[in-house]
């Protein structure tokens, strides 16, 4: 099988989606770690929305994110057993990297050291926002704001609605324009999360 070198090269696919992200920061001109995260509807019906990767974890492999737990992502994601994939896409680079895998709920205290470490305005709004449910205007969410802050003070805990998912990949494709179009596609795949990853090269 034909080698993967450069950009592509190593054993482990989330190492090099992190070195790829970390190649992105500088030149992207917003937000290098956003990932459009699909989840399905009861109903079967796609959904896909834009929420920022903040943290990769390189053993056993994971990619984590924060959100509201109340709202629709949420409840599609622990309706499908935790079933989601994500795709990013570097447009300075080139590149994109797509996952499918199993999200399961970070709660811990990881959790909580992410959203102590948030500006004051973002720990409120997370308990304010009634995320994906409707709101009469800006004024009902100013006033939502306002409550929260009477309630929470400058040191809110963070709340039991908020938290990050950790999506254990099960699939990663690495992707890299090619020219003609003739791009490079490197689906990886493991049969367990234990064990090592093999990976094709897939036409573009
Ligand atoms: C650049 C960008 C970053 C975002 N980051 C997050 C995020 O990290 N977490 C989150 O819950 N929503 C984030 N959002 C908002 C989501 O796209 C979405 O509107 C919201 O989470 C509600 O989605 P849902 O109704 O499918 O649950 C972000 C939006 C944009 C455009």
């Amino acid at each position: 099988m034909e080698e993967r070198t450069g950009i592509f090269a190593g054993p482990d696919p989330v190492a090099i989606a992190a070195r790829w992200l970390e190649e992105a920061g500088p030149l992207e001109p917003n937000d290098p770690n956003a990932m459009q995260l699909a989840t399905v509807d009861e109903a079967g019906m796609p959904d896909v929305r834009t929420v920022l990767l903040k943290e990769i974890e390189e053993d056993p492999g994971a990619f984590l994110f924060y959100t509201n737990y109340e709202g629709a992502k949420a409840r599609q994601i622990e309706a499908a057993g935790g079933r989601c994939a994500f795709v990013m896409h570097w447009k300075s680079l080139r590149r994109q990297v797509r996952v499918r895998g199993v999200a399961a709920r970070e709660d811990g205290a990881k959790a909580d050291a992410y959203y102590a470490s948030r500006p004051l305005g973002s720990r409120i709004g997370a308990w304010a926002s009634p995320q994906s449910r409707p709101v009469e205007g800006r004024d009902e969410l100013a006033a939502l704001v306002e409550a929260a802050d009477r309630a929470h003070g400058d040191d809110p805990a963070r709340p039991p609605h908020w938290g990050g998912y950790r999506i254990a990949p099960q699939e990663i494709e690495l992707w890299a324009d090619g020219e003609s179009r003739l791009h490079d596609r490197f689906r990886f795949t493991r049969p367990a999360e234990d064990a090592g990853w093999r990976w094709t090269r897939l036409g573009p």
